[in-house]
Order: structure tokens, then C-alpha cells, then sequence
């Protein structure tokens, strides 16, 4: 099911939640909605589900205003962070609701025989007759999951479904979660503050900035071309400098650090750690280490420019650089964007 939004606008008393949101989520699309908190993701899901209303705009789940189409015959399915089971049912039983309670009429034998088919799609075979209190919150998600789509929904809406877990729960799900849509191929809106688990998982992310939609794209073309420093500073990791653009060259002080198209004048410059390269023998930009992490993966180096930014980069592990040490940084690729205010 293809879903439009169209200049979708809301607002709460007087504050504007959504400021004129036009997007277009494709059949079998799998989009994140990322953003830090307040940017409207949540505002935007709601909409999508009919617990909202848009003050103007349109929402066309295909070609039909959704308008007027009540939650329960929308076909969407849920899961919130916060929306939990049932407590005082069985994990079997929570799958069982939304078949029990739907205006399509199931037997007993087809609503059991599906939540045993659910149980399996989301692992968790012979985990039915237990409460959800006695599984842990990772299966806890599988089974919200597996009970947002006993329905048979056209679109699922996932709001933070990870967001209590802790770091490899999260990555196991997602993964998990990846492979789901690839066999049922669902239309899913998925939100999150967390631009890792967005990267990850999304076919396509949109980030949103105080309403609007800042930028949109695949992970690799907003990861590789973020257009304002808005994004580039979202989606993370990145040092940011500040030097001076003359004829497509930027200069940190005496140093020409990078050539890219910016209008002259005072620039902020974005670099990504693994964009930096150290030179021992002092060439690019003079630094003094500071500190140097040890990693499984390589070490993280923290050092100082003479005009005083912090800035962290990667070298192997078999690199000796010592807190103290004078040497430079190369840059291999940066962002760059005119200096306001
Ligand atoms: N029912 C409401 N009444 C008044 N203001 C609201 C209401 N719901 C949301 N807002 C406001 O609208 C803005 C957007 O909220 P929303 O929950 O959509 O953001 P979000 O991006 O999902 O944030 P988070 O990541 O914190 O959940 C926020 O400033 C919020 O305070």
C-alpha cells in the first residue's frame, strides 16, 4: 500500500507541530522517520494512523483520502515503545486479540493456528503460554510485533518499538526486523531519534528539523552528501571546524585543508573521523594529540588544533601516537557550509 502525504500540517493549541510535510512512502517501502526530539515524528506517525488529525493537507493510503477512514479500517498495524501487552494474557492470547476483536470473523482453529504460524515468523515457538512477564523485553517486542500483524495489516507503524532495549537487544531486532519486511514486504514507517538503527534498517530515511523535512534519501545519498549542517551534525561523528573559503579552496589558518565548491567568506567545515588522516611527519593541519582510545576496531585519536577545535580521528592499531605528540591531519573528504551570524 502506497501511502502520500500531502503539505501535511498540525498544531497544537498554537504550536505547529508539522509544518507542511509532503511525502510519498512507496508500496513495500521500509522508511525511517529521524529526528532529534520534537522534530514531529511521532506527530506524523499518529497522523498516519488516524489517532491524529492533519489541521490541512492530505493522507491517501493508496489513491483514497484517509481522511475519513476510521482507525480500525485503516489496515495499519502497531507498535509503540509504550504501547504494551496485555499483562494479564497469555503471549498466545495477546497475538489472538486483534484477530478476536477484528470485524473479519476467524474460528477458534484459524486464530490458533495463526498465532502458532506468528509464533514462528518472530521466533519464539512454544513461548505461548507464557505471560509477558516472563519473557524478557526483546521477546517482548517480537510478540507486539507478531501481534500487529495477526491482523493481516497493509502498513505497519513502528514508534521507538526498540527504544527500552539495550544496544545489542537493539541490533539483533533489527536485523530481525530487516528480514521480516524482506519476506512479508509490509509498507513500514518506522520512527527513531537514533540515526545508526535508522541507517541500518531504512530503504530510505527522512530527517526532520522542528516539523519540516530537512533532508531525505537513501542512508548512502544523505551519508554522503548531507545537505546543511543541520544533517551532517545529526547524523553524527562528524568534527567540525571553522575555516575560510576563497576560490574553492578552504584554508584553517596558513593551511589549505580542502578544495569544494562553498561561496567565499568564514566557513563551518564537517569531517568525519574516518575522513581524517594522521601524518606523524606534521603535513595538513598541525595538531596536538590530546588523548588516544584503544579499541577492538583501532584507535580513536583526540587531538587539538593550534586555534584550539577538538577533533577526533581513527588510525590501525598498530599506530604509535602518544598523548603529547605534534603532528598533522589530512583531510580526505569534508563538508562545508557558509559561517552565519
Ligand atoms: N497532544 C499534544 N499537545 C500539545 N503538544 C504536543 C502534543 N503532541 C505533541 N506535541 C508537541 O509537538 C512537538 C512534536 O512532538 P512529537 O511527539 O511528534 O515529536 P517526536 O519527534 O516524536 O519527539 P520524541 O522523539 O521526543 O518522541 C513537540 O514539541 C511536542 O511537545
Amino acid at each position: 500500500m502506497k501511502i502520500t502525504l500531502d503539505k501535511v500540517v498540525k498544531t497544537f493549541d498554537t504550536f505547529r507541530a508539522v509544518h507542511g510535510v509532503s511525502l510519498e512512502i512507496e508500496s513495500g517501502e521500509l522508511l525511517a522517520l529521524l529526528g532529534p526530539s520534537g522534530s514531529g515524528k511521532t506527530t506524523i506517525l499518529r497522523m498516519v494512523a488516524g489517532l491524529e488529525f492533519a489541521d490541512s493537507g492530505r493522507i491517501l493510503f493508496g489513491d483514497v483520502d484517509a481522511t475519513h477512514i476510521p482507525v480500525r479500517d485503516r489496515g495499519v498495524g502497531f507498535v509503540f515503545q509504550h504501547y504494551a501487552l496485555f499483562p494479564h494474557m497469555t503471549v498466545a492470547e495477546n497475538i489472538a486479540f486483534g484477530m478476536k476483536v477484528s470485524r473479519q470473523r476467524r474460528s477458534r482453529e484459524e486464530i490458533a493456528a495463526r498465532v502458532q504460524e506468528l509464533l514462528t515468523l518472530v521466533k519464539l515457538p512454544g513461548l505461548g503460554n507464557r505471560y509477558p512477564s516472563q519473557i524478557s523485553g526483546g521477546q517482548r517486542q517480537r510478540v507486539a510485533l507478531a501481534r500487529a500483524l495477526a491482523v493481516d495489516p497493509k502498513v505497519l507503524l513502528l514508534d521507538e518499538p526498540f527504544g527500552a532495549l539495550d544496544a545489542n537487544v537493539r541490533r539483533d531486532l533489527r536485523r530481525w526486523l530487516r528480514e521480516i519486511h524482506q519476506e512479508l514486504g509490509i509498507t513500514t514507517i518506522f520512527v527513531t531519534h537514533d540515526q545508526e538503527e535508522a541507517l541500518d534498517l531504512a530503504d530510505r530515511v527522512v530527517i526532520l528539523d522542528q516539523g519540516r523535512i530537512a533532508q531525505m534519501g537513501t542512508p548512502r545519498e544523505v551519508c554522503r552528501n548531507p545537505n546543511s549542517a543541520f544533517v551532517t551534525r545529526f547524523l553524527g561523528d562528524a568534527n567540525r571546524l571553522e575555516g575560510v573559503a576563497a576560490r574553492g579552496a578552504i584554508r584553517i589558518g596558513n593551511t589549505e585543508v580542502i578544495r569544494t565548491a562553498v561561496a567565499d567568506g568564514p566557513v563551518e567545515i564537517y569531517v568525519r573521523p574516518g575522513d581524517l588522516v594522521w601524518s606523524a611527519e606534521g603535513q595538513g593541519l598541525p595538531v596536538t594529540v590530546t588523548r588516544v582510545i584503544d579499541r577492538a576496531s583501532g584507535r580513536r585519536v583526540l587531538a587539538s588544533t593550534e586555534s584550539g577545535f577538538p577533533l577526533e580521528l581513527d588510525v590501525d592499531v598498530g599506530v604509535d601516537v602518544e598523548v603529547g605528540a605534534r603532528g598533522g591531519v589530512l583531510v580526505r573528504r569534508a563538508s562545508a557550509y557558509p559561517l552565519r551570524g
